[in-house]
């Protein structure tokens, strides 16, 4: 179920170029040459993507949303001739993504930037697409600051944080009567503006307060997410799996001992332990060898810590256009026990029953990918969706056996704050 063409635009093949440009050519922050209208960002400490103008796009949903993405992205690079003097990852034909958490409601959207700029590792480029004859190189100059929200307020979204804890409650007690081992349960904020959000006044906040996560929009949905679905490159593959999380006190002597604390606890580790071993059975029918740490690390956030494990992996036959993409193994992987649960049908059932919102594509694969099948899909967490005026936040948190509601919710008030404090307009 595919609609391989936005409104308005022509049909006719992808037709494009990349060139290197001097990396001291291009501002520093490349969120600064973004345009006010549909601006596309993938980005962490400085490198990534970011693009503009739609050259192409697709929407799939329902339960198909992924292969169905990627049939139009092989059709569409097939067809596509992108001449490429760099021919790094990220570079010729390259499309964001953000997919849709539950089979339904809702759309996934796919979309190939007319220009994107790209930096890593000391490179830069530039690609332009086009319908049937490539565009001219862009001037790439900072385009005019945003405009900081005004008149923001916030207010529940489905329900009230008291509301929630009697739910968390109700998963407690399932989990505890042996219907499942772990859920992850989220709720939402609402806020308004008084005039339309420029998504890229919150978008700057994130990247710099949150440089080690990647900050991202894709179609409306924004966030800087410290979770990592997967990367594919060359054939290497990498999950950084986060579960357990601790807040942090602001107090580093302090925060140093929760961090102990954390790496110690039993809820925590066992939380934990479900999100890896989701993520290394899904990766293994794909990968020649895979390798999975036995302890995780605390990841500091600004806000929060959390337990953290970076598995690794091989895609078999990666030099064959057979092997998986990064799209393939994000839809093989997604979700995972950080965002669904354990087992995860009889806990994507669950939470569909008692979690009463529509996720919309809040703990999906958000990311970006070329036409070799490399890329990057982040989990969209720490994330907001934007229409206009109006901006709905999300957060969740892993619900196990021992789990304690009103801890939970302080817990979910702590993963709302990134967001909640890239709004504000000082
Ligand atoms: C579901 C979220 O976080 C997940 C990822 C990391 C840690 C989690 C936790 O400790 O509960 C969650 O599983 C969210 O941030 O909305």
């Amino acid at each position: 179920m595919t609609s391989p063409h936005a409104p308005g635009l022509p049909a006719g093949r992808l037709v494009g170029r990349t060139v290197e440009v001097p990396p001291a050519s291009l501002p520093t922050d490349l969120l600064d040459l973004l345009p006010a209208a549909e601006p596309l960002a993938w980005l962490r400490r400085g490198e990534g993507v970011v693009g503009w103008g739609v050259a192409a796009r697709c929407v799939t949903h329902g339960p198909d949303r992924f292969a169905d993405a990627a049939d139009w992205w092989r059709e569409t690079a097939a067809a596509a001739e992108v001449a490429d003097e760099v021919r790094e990852p990220g570079t010729g034909l390259v499309c964001l993504g953000s997919f849709g958490f539950a089979d339904e409601p809702g759309d996934s959207v796919l979309v190939v930037p007319e220009v994107l700029v790209g930096s890593r590792g000391g490179r830069a480029w530039v690609t332009v697409v086009g319908r049937e004859a490539a565009p001219d190189l862009p001037d790439l100059a900072p385009t005019t600051p945003p405009d900081a929200p005004r008149g923001v307020t916030f207010a529940d979204g489905a329900m009230s944080g008291a509301a929630w804890e009697v739910v968390v409650a109700d998963a407690v007690a399932r989990i505890g009567a042996g219907e499942l081992e772990k859920v992850v349960l989220a709720r939402d904020l609402v806020v308004t503006t008084d005039a339309p959000l420029d998504v890229r006044w919150p978008l700057r906040r994130l990247a710099s307060d949150y440089e080690m996560c990647w900050t991202f929009h894709v179609d409306g949905l924004f966030g800087a997410t410290p979770e990592l679905l997967v990367r594919r490159e060359r054939g290497l593959v990498t999950s950084r799996v986060l579960a357990g999380t601790i807040r942090r006190t602001g107090d580093d002597a302090r925060d140093a001992g929760l961090a102990g604390q954390l790496a110690r606890s039993s809820k925590d580790l066992e939380e934990h332990e479900y999100a890896v071993r989701s993520v290394a059975d899904s990766l293994a029918p794909y990968c020649s060898s895979t390798n999975v740490p036995e302890v995780p690390f605390v990841l500091h956030l600004p806000n929060v810590m959390h337990l953290a494990t970076d598995v690794t992996g091989v895609v078999h036959d990666h030099h064959d256009a057979a092997g998986a993409s990064v799209l393939d193994l994000a839809a093989a992987l997604h979700p995972s026990a950080a965002v669904g649960g354990t087992p995860t049908k009889v806990a994507v059932e669950l939470i569909e029953e008692i979690e009463g919102m529509d996720r919309g594509r809040y703990a999906a694969p958000v990311g970006w990918m070329d036409a070799h099948g490399d890329g990057e899909f982040g989990i969209a967490l720490r994330s907001a969706h934007v229409d206009g005026d109006r901006v709905r936040l999300f957060a969740g948190c892993g619900i196990v056996a021992s789990s304690d509601p009103a801890s939970e919710l302080a817990e979910a008030q702590a993963k709302f704050l990134p967001v909640r404090d890239s709004l504000s307009g000082d």
